[in-house]
Parts: structure tokens; sequence; C-alpha cells
């Protein structure tokens, strides 16, 4: 257990001592908001929070904040051995290995634990929030989702009276991030990749960033404090940005539509949905004007409503935010569960197919423009009862392919994939068609 906050010989308010494993982007925004607003953070959780040790991969790496007079691990989890450390913050990464090691060390070692790990979350939340529940410590999590965005507080204290809907967001920044500057300044996505990885945004491997995986993490987590049951990445059908072409969103804008990638998780009469893939979203909803690192989350509650979250989602200053934030909860004594029930009464909810999704289509066919190519195109349509909303052709060629882009009624996915396979076996459709959800209940 923490020391109580007073000592009960001098009245003084006895620090809570930290100690940071990882001193890369987040783990150093740390460090630097706990030094440069002390006071203000000791007057509001009642007591000074002090870093006290510290675990890196190189000592003698400069890195911008003074480490002198710190503990010094060169093994992480010999923080959650130390004396003089009530808490461990990991800001390591990874859902294995050190990280995770570190985490049960906290816990047998009787220190609380907090993170911005959402896929070690999302592996192993529950056991871990077990873990510190049956010793009365605190787990806690809020950068893991939608960086410097309270969302998880929001939907555990503030919407905790609403039996909730649905929870959907922006919840990469990196993608965000992409995706907003290939529309604005027609740059191609490895050169704006490089980019969000230069300002701190992206993963260690920025391919969770990119092929969606890093959203479907905190989807997972975000389902879990809304649904109340366990985080289930296996649940999630997941689709990243990679298929995204300057093309699509150009038409997009042309359709009234903006291209983000959400996050979705839905309780449906056929169980829990969860997506994360590429939404064109209306121009007239909020979320489509969500740019940049900027993240959203929309909670739909019974009584309540929607409710919309924004903020930025990655980045050195936002994440330590909620790193930070965090501690105060526990400097305080308040942290409350780490889930929005106590871990041992998550449950497991059925999921929901991606097949029973119903919902209207965009889709991109490259063709060659011969003759009968269109009626061939309807008439795979029609066979499986997709109505056609919208129809572009640009250009002529019969020899070079020319863009075709449809959208569609509200139908079945089921319907849209089978009539997409029969498309794309006919000749003169040179490319695999491109299909991305169109969103219009947002
Ligand atoms: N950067 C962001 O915007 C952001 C936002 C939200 C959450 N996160 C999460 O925060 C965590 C840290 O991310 P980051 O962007 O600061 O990463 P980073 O790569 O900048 O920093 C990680 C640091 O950990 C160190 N490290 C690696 N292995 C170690 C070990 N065994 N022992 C001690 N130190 C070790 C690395 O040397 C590095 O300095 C990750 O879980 C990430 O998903 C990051
Ligand atoms: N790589 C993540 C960091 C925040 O979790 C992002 O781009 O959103
Ligand atoms: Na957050």
């Amino acid at each position: 257990m923490n020391a109580s906050p007073l000592s009960a010989a001098s009245g003084h308010a006895v620090p809570l001592r930290v100690g940071v494993a990882g001193l890369g982007t987040v783990g150093v925004g740390v460090i630097e908001i706990l030094r440069n607003q002390a006071a203000l953070i000791a007057a509001r959780a009642g007591r000074p929070i002090e870093v006290t040790a510290v675990s890196a991969r190189d000592r003698s790496r400069d890195r911008g904040v003074d480490l002198a007079g710190l503990g010094w691990e060169d093994d992480a989890v010999a923080l959650a051995r130390r004396d003089d450390v009530d808490v461990v913050v990991e800001l390591i990464g990874g859902a294995e290995g050190t990280a995770l090691d570190l985490a049960r060390a906290a816990f047998s070692g009787g220190k609380s634990f907090v993170t911005a790990n959402k896929a070690m979350i999302a592996a192993h939340g529950p056991e871990l929030a077990a873990a510190a529940e049956e010793s009365g410590l605190a787990l806690a999590f809020e950068a893991a989702v939608a960086g410097g965005i309270p969302i998880l507080k929001a939907l555990r204290e503030g919407l905790a009276g609403n039996a909730v809907g649905r929870v959907y967001g922006i919840l990469n920044g990196t993608c965000n991030y992409i995706l907003t500057e290939m529309r604005t300044t027609g740059r191609d996505f490895s050169d704006v990749l490089a980019q969000a990885q230069a300002l701190g945004y992206a993963e260690a491997d920025p391919t969770f960033d990119v092929d969606g995986i890093d959203t479907a993490h905190k989807l997972a987590i975000l389902a879990a404090l809304a649904f109340g049951g366990r985080p289930d990445i296996d649940a999630i059908h997941v689709e990243g940005i990679r298929h995204v072409t300057i093309d699509d969103i150009r038409f997009a804008e042309e359709l009234g539509f903006r291209i983000k990638l959400l996050g979705v998780a839905r309780m449906t009469g056929q169980g829990l949905e969860q997506r994360v893939h590429p939404c064109m979203v209306p121009l007239s909803a909020p979320i489509a004007h969500v740019e940049g690192v900027f993240n959203a989350v929309v909670a739909e509650g019974d009584a309540v409503g929607g409710t919309m979250f924004q903020g930025r989602g990655a980045g050195r200053g936002p994440t330590a935010s909620a790193v930070v934030a965090d501690l105060i909860d526990i400097a305080r004594g308040h942290a409350g569960p780490a889930f929005s029930v106590p871990a041992l009464a998550l449950g497991a909810p059925a999921a929901a197919p991606i097949d029973a999704h119903v919902g209207a289509f965009y889709i991109r066919l490259m063709v060659l423009d011969q003759p009968g190519v269109l009626a061939d195109v309807a008439r795979a349509f029609a066979t499986e009862q997709v109505s056609l909303e919208s129809l572009i052709q640009r250009g002529r060629s019969e020899v070079e392919a020319v863009p075709v882009v449809l959208t569609t009624h509200a139908t079945s996915e089921a319907a849209l994939r089978r009539a997409l396979d029969t498309i794309a076996a006919l000749p003169a459709v040179i490319e695999p068609p491109r299909m991305i959800r169109i969103e219009n209940s947002l």
C-alpha cells in the first residue's frame, strides 16, 4: 500500500514517490510536468509527487532532463523492489516482455502502477486489474486511450449512470495526421508517416498505427469500460489506412465526406460489434472536422445522449498530461477500479460478426472503359440486391484504366462482398475493387 498522505507525527504531507521506466517521448514528458507544475500538483493532490528513480536503456544519453539525484536501475523490473518507490510508471511499451514483468512485479511488491501501454492493457488488463484490486492497489491507464483526452475517466465516472449504446472515435493520432496531411498537401503516405514519427506520435513499430492495430487496442479498452466486458482484441474487425489513396480522398470530398480511421463499438441484437477501418464520414458530422494529431471520442448514453470529447491523442505533453492525472488520483487515494466494474466482474459479451454489419458503401473500381462494363457491374450488384446511390466515372480510355466510383444505399456487408467478388473477376476490372464503409449515422 502507498504511504498515507499525511504523516501522523509531523502533520507534513508525505510525498508520493514515483519510479519511471522508459525515458522516451512520454517518460521525459512526465518528469517535465511533475517538475514544472510541482506546486500546483502538490496543492491538488494534497501532497507532493516526486520522481525518485528511473530506468532506461542508456544511462549516458542526454534526454534534456536532469536525472541527477535520481536512483537508476538498468533492469526496469528492479523499480518494483525499491523502498523509495510507491508507484511504478511504465512507459516502455509492448504487450509482453519487460512491461508486463514490471506490472506484475509492481503489484506483488505492493506498488500501484500507471501505464500508457494500450497493447498490454488490451491483452492483460483484466489480469493486472485483478492483481491490483486484490491488494488494494491502483492500476491506471488514462494515457493509453486517446492520449490527453480524459475519456476513461469520463466513461468510468462522468457517464457512470448511463447504459452506453455506442462508443466510437478517431483513436490514432498518427493515422489522422497522415490522412489530414494527404488531403491538405497532396503528399504521399510514406512521406507523411516519416513526419509523424519525427513528431513522436507513432508507435515503435508504425505498422501498429497504419494497419489499425493501435486503434484496435484502444477500442478494446474503450469497449471494456463502456460495456463491462473484458477487452477482446480478437473480436475486432481491423483494417488500416494503407489502401486509402489520394483519389479516394478527393472522391470523398466530392461526395460530401471525409475519410477517417474510426474505431466503433456498438451493442446490436447480434452481440457487440467492434470494428476498426477507414470510414467515409459526412462533412456535416463534427468528427469529420477533427484533424491532424487530434483524436475524438463520441460516447452515447441512454440518459445523457451523445457526448463528444476532443483533444490531442499523441505526443509528449498530451500523453504525459494523462499519466500525471492518474498519479494525482493515486496521491489523493481515490483511483477507483481500473475498468468501470471490478476486474472479477468483467463479462464476455457475444461478438457480432462483421458480415452482419449493415451500412452504405463507397466502391472504387479501376476499369477499362469498354462497352458493357458498367452494365456487368450493375448486374453484379442487382443480383445481390445491392441498391446503388451514385456513380462517377472519370476519363475515357479503352487501354488505360479509369476510376469508376459508386456509392450504395444501406446493404448487408455479406451481400456487398459477394457482389465485389463477381466484379473483381470481370476481365475489364483490372485492380481489386476498393471498398470504404460510409457512416451516415454519426
Ligand atoms: N508517444 C505517444 O504519443 C504515446 C501516446 C500514448 C501512449 N503511448 C505509449 O507510451 C509508451 C511509450 O511510448 P513512447 O512514445 O514514449 O516510446 P519511446 O520509444 O519514445 O520510449 C520508450 C523508451 O523505453 C526505453 N526502453 C526500451 N526498453 C526498455 C527496457 N527494457 N527498460 C527500460 N527502458 C526501456 C527506450 O529506450 C525508450 O527510451 C508506449 O506504450 C506507447 O504505446 C505513446
Ligand atoms: N501511436 C499512437 C500514440 C498514442 O497512443 C497514435 O498515433 O495515436
Ligand atoms: Na486518455
